[in-house]
This record gives structure tokens, sequence and C-alpha cells, in this order.
């Protein structure tokens, strides 16, 4: 089953030096519970294309074209139609994303225990609430059993004397779920950390908090967006074991954006591969690593460092998408590009099962640019 379809996507953005061609027509299915890994260089696309996904194109942005469903137990959402408030809904709760900087993510005066505590009454308070009132007594035991437009509940929540028999087991309960999803992190001694402020903590330990807030509310969908960046290899490859761990024990589907090719072959199932705001080719990872087809995933993958190998790196780079390349986007960088690829643009075609192309080297279906 596909948790998420794009049809002919299109995202612009309207700058002062022109529109840019974020996105254009990219056309994806995300299968639950699956890993999919999107890559390709910088600027390539990967970032707008997933928030697409959510509806959350930044400004200067628009998704001027397309479609993009969201199916959950049957039911279709359809996200480029739906109200901004609804779609907030989902997002966090069901569609969760952790991005390349963690203290970004993180506000700096606020102990991070605190922040993922945020994270979790906002989207499990019912949860909480049922926690804490097996474990109450006496009057919060009372005032919990009740339900919330109870006058009593009501009237208790406004008074400041009383709040706290309401608010003190719920919090408690709270409290407790953030330990146990910052041990699941693998965060040593999660009681101490859970005091702890952002700048207090290293680069990966606070990429752990992040992730926490992230699923503290059990989402479907989890985009990790470039997750690793910015921390050292060890640390990027302990954070890329954990994700891939949180993954089974939560049944996550889970979208890996990266520009790494060795990244992509350690977490991914199938991979996508984006050039100047276009998918050019999609395929399971084994497939598409032992017989790359369209030239750019042939050029990436050389551009691995190997041993005995010298690295061969895509000579060029990709393209001002205000004014990218008319017909194949990658042509001018291109070692095999005929006289049709400067004038019609190649479609994304199924070329065998589950692989799919854009390049006519293997077929001969265009689409109209706009
Ligand atoms: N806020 C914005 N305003 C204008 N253009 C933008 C904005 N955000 C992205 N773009 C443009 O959209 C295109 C795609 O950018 P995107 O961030 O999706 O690339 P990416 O593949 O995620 O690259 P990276 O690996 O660097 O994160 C780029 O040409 C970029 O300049
Ligand atoms: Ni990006």
């Amino acid at each position: 089953m596909n948790v998420i379809e794009a049809r002919d996507l299109y995202v612009r953005f309207y700058t002062y030096e022109g529109v840019v061609k974020a996105v254009d027509g990219v056309d994806l299915d995300v299968v639950s519970g699956e890993t999919l890994g999107i890559v390709g260089e910088t600027g390539s696309g990967k970032s707008v294309t997933t928030y697409a996904l959510m509806n959350m194109v930044p400004p200067p942005g628009k998704i001027t074209r397309g479609r993009v469903i969201y199916r959950k137990k049957g039911v279709e959402y359809v996200l480029t139609e739906m109200p901004e408030n609804e779609i907030r809904k989902l997002r966090g709760s069901e569609l969760a994303r952790i991005f390349q900087d963690p203290a970004a993510a993180l506000n700096p005066v606020y102990k991070v225990g605190e922040q993922v505590a945020e994270a979790i009454l906002i989207h499990r308070l019912d949860e909480m609430k049922k926690r804490a009132l097996e474990s109450a007594k006496g009057f919060s035991r009372n005032i919990l059993s009740r339900s919330e437009d109870d006058w009593l509940v009501k009237f208790v929540k406004r008074m400041p004397l009383l709040r706290r028999f309401y608010w003190d087991p719920i919090k408690e309960e709270t409290r407790k779920e953030v330990v146990r999803l910052l041990s699941l992190m693998g965060i040593p001694d999660p009681e101490r950390v859970y005091s702890m402020y952002p700048h207090e903590l290293s680069g990966g330990m606070q990429q752990r908090i992040v992730i926490a807030m992230a699923l503290s509310c059990n989402p479907q969908v989890l985009i990790a967006d470039e997750p690793t960046t910015n921390l050292d290899v060890t640390v990027e490859a302990q954070i890329l074991e954990l994700i891939k761990d949180l993954k089974e024990k939560f049944g996550t589907t889970l979208i890996y954006i990266t520009h790494d090719m060795g990244v992509i072959a350690e977490v991914s199932d199938r991979v996508a591969v984006m050039y100047a705001g276009n998918i050019v080719e999609i395929g399971d990872v084994y497939s598409i690593f032992k017989e790359p087809m369209h030239p750019y995933t042939k050029g990436l993958l050389e551009s691995i460092p190997m041993p005995g190998r010298p690295i061969k790196d895509i000579p060029g780079s990709v393209p001002n998408l205000v004014n990218p390349p008319q017909g194949c986007r990658f042509h001018p960088r291109c070692e095999r590009a005929m006289s049709i690829c400067s004038t019609r643009k190649p479609k994304l075609v199924q070329v065998r099962p589950g692989r799919w192309v854009a390049c006519f080297l293997y077929h001969s279906e265009g689409v109209e640019e706009e």
C-alpha cells in the first residue's frame, strides 16, 4: 500500500531573480513501511519535494500544480486540497520531519526534557491523562476521572491553587514517558539529560533529542532531511543505526534525504535519484547499485570513493533553476547526450518491474514542458 502518492507535482519560488523551477513534474509513491532514500547533489530539489509532500513549502514557494495524497487506514487525504488547520493536525502527529541542524530545532532557553514533554503533551495528552489516572489518588483521581467538559474539571483548571491536582499527575506521567524515550534513543543517564539545556549537549546528543521529539507522537511517516550532515563520521554511523532501529521498532515509513550514496546504500529499500527538480530514476537499492541506468545515477555512483579506483566527479554543477536547460536538464553534463535530449524532456517511464528511468537511452517518451 502507498502511504503517500505525489502526482505531477510542480513547485515554484517567486524571487527577485525570477521564478525558481524547484520541482518540475514529480511523480512519487511512498510504500508503507519502506525506507525511501532520496539522493542528488545540492540544489536538486530533495528538500523542497519533501516539503511539498507535507504541503508545507515555505514562502515565496508554492505548489503550482499536482496532487499529494496521504493514506491512513483506508482513508485518503488530499493534502494539496486540505485547509491548513486540518493539515497541521496531520503534521507532527502523522507526518514528522527531522532537520539537518538539531540546534536550530531546539529552543536554547528550555531544558531538553521539557521540550520533548511538550511535543508529547501536544499530540498525546489523552494518553498521558489516562496513564495519570491509573496511578493518581485522592482528589487528583476524582478530577482526572471526569470528562474534560465537566464543570468541576473546568473550575479546577482555572484555579491556580487547585490546578496542580489536575496537571501534576499528567506531568509526572509525561516526564516518565520522556525518560523512556530518551533511553530508547540510546541517551546515557536520561534522568540527568532531561534537565540539561541544548548547549550542554553534543551535536549527536542534540540530534537524538530532536529524533525523540519527532517520534514522540508515533508518526506514520518520518522525513529525515540529511540528519547527519553536521555530525562527525562515528556519530553519523550511530545516528544511522538508531534511525534504522527505531524504524523497525515503530514500523515507521521513512523518507531519508542525503547527497551521500554511501548513506543511501546503508539505509534505503528503494532509491529516488533527483536532478534539478526532477526524479531521473527510481528503483530498489540493490538493483540501482548493481545496474544504474540513468547517466546521472552512474555518475553519482562513480563519484563514491572506493579503494583501488579513482574518484570520477561529474563535470559541471546543478544548473540555476530560474533558467534550467531545455529538454533533459542533465544533458549539458551528460556524456551520452543525443540531439533529442536538448529539445525534448524525457518522461519517467517504467522500463522494467520496479525500475523507472527518465532518459531517452531507454525509451522515447517525452513530456510537454510548461
Ligand atoms: N526559500 C527559497 N527561495 C528561493 N529558492 C529556493 C528556496 N528554497 C529552495 N529554493 C531553490 O529550490 C531548489 C531546490 O532546493 P532544495 O533545497 O530542495 O535542494 P536540495 O536537493 O534539498 O539541496 P541540499 O542538498 O543542498 O539540501 C534550489 O534551486 C533552491 O535554490
Ligand atoms: Ni535539502
